[in-house]
This record gives C-alpha cells, structure tokens and sequence, in this order.
C-alpha cells in the first residue's frame, strides 16, 4: 500500500542526514508504531509517507503512485484518503467543533465551495457521525479553544475521519496528554483501525503503548531503521540501542 524506496532526507544546511536509505513496505491492516529518541527522524518519516516532506533520494510509492515531482494539487488528491493527527491537534482554535470537523472533507471539495463554506446536508451528517463516534456528541458548537487536550485530538481523529481514510498517521498524537488520556486515544485509534481495516502509522515516545496496541514497531535512530518486528520482540537490548539508555523497567 505505501513502499519506501532508499528513502533518504537531507535537509538544507544540515551536516547529518534525517532519513538515511529508507527500505520499507506497510500494508492495508498493519498498526505500526514508530519509535525512537528526539531527533532520531519520525517526524521527517512520517511526513515523507503523504508527500508533506519531500526525499532528497529515493521514492515513495503510494498505492502504486510515485509521489516524486508531483505538483501540490496532485499530491492533494493523491493524500485526499489519508488521516493526519498531529502532537498539537492542528485545529482552528476559534472555531466550532463542527467547522473543525468539515474542514477535513476540504481535500475532496471544489476551492470555491471551501471557500464560501457552504455544505450539503450529507456532509453535515457525516460529521455528526464523525463527532459522534469520538465520543463528543452534544459538542459539535464548542469552540475548541474551550476544550481539553483529550478532547481536541478526538476533534482530530473526527476530521481525519470524514476524509474516509484509508490510511491514518499520526505523529505523536499523544505526547501532550497525560497517561489516561493517552490510553483513550490508542484505544480509540486502534478501534477505528480495526473497524475501518486501515494502515495506522504513529510516532509515538511511550513504549509501552507501542507494546500494547501495535503489531509492529519501527525504531528509528540517526535516521536509520534499527528495528521492525513485532512488539514482543523489541527487548532490553533494542531499547538500549533505541534510546541509549537502560528501560525503567529493566533497572525496578
Ligand atoms: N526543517 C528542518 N530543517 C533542518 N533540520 C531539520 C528540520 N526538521 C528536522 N530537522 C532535523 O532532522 C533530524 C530529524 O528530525 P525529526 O523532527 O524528524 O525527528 P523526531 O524523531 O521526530 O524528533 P522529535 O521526537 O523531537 O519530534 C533532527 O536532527 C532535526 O534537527
């Protein structure tokens, strides 16, 4: 569904490269879970997989499309299915729940109805939908400036969800919440997967999550892929290389 192809970024007066020789392929079903210490690249990863970042080598394939040298339009339509869910939600803070939501149909609408926000019935329907099943229905007029961070990325997951998406990523969603709320989100998450049949891919700081929802984890470090397997198999040893440092866990 998406292949990385010796993906490698470099960005503009940097010494070191973000991604170095990228070889990886992700399927319609697979919950991935990207790990890796600040700096080491998921952010740049993650961007590259929709077209946001574009590799200074190497090709992503997306549904069998390169998105080399596409034009901003193409790649708008090529991305028109994919969910995006961001560490600091990416939302219209004075604006309704609702309008927030409608915002996420924009990728598959004419630039003049956006602009003149004007929505048809079903439109409006499918957001209710999309509200409801986050779990926020009776909010859809807050403004979401008034909401709690829990709250706000479940505005997300709904705007992602009216694109219908096929794949959904998230770069670290959950970074800014506390523990509870962290769990509600993959919880969330990893039911709309399951239920929608998608490709999730997050970034995401907690292992412990990635052990719990994920049924695979990438770790990045200096831009290099130096795990891809199963949860269960990521150990002591991978966390030490991962991040330096000896697990919490392994030193109780
Ligand atoms: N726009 C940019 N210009 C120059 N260098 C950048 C830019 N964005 C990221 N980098 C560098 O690229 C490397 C990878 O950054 P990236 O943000 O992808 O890492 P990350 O793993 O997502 O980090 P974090 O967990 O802190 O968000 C870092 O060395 C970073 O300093």
């Amino acid at each position: 569904m998406i292949e990385c192809k010796n993906v490698s970024v470099t960005y503009p007066n940097a010494h070191t490269k973000a991604l170095q020789a990228i070889d990886l392929t992700f399927k319609k079903g697979e919950f991935i879970c990207v790990l890796g210490k600040s700096g080491a690249g998921k952010s740049t990863f993650i961007r590259c997989l929709n077209g946001l970042q574009t590799p200074t080598e190497g090709d992503v394939i997306y549904n069998g499309q390169s998105l080399r040298k596409r034009s901003e339009a193409e790649l708008r339509k090529i991305r028109q299915h994919t969910g995006m869910i961001f560490q600091h939600f990416n939302l219209i803070p004075r604006l309704s729940v609702m309008q927030n939501v409608l915002t996420g149909m924009f990728g598959s609408r004419s630039s003049f109805k956006n602009l003149i926000g004007l929505f048809t019935k079903e439109e409006k329907s499918a957001a209710h939908d999309a509200i409801r099943s986050v779990g926020l229905d009776g909010f859809e007029n807050r403004r979401v400036e008034q909401l709690s961070g829990g709250q706000k990325q479940r505005v997300g997951i709904a705007r992602a969800l009216v694109q219908q998406p096929a794949v959904l990523l998230g770069d670290e969603p959950v970074a800014s919440l506390d523990p509870g709320t962290a769990n509600q989100i993959f919880t969330l998450l990893r039911n709309m997967h399951d239920d929608l049949g998608l490709l999730t891919m997050i970034n995401v700081h907690d292992l412990e999550l990635a052990k719990k929802y994920a049924d695979r984890v990438i770790a990045l470090k200096d831009g290099q892929v130096i795990f891809d397997g199963p949860p269960a198999m990521f150990g002591d040893l991978e966390y030490k290389e991962t991040y330096g440092e000896t697990s919490l866990q392994s030193k109780l």
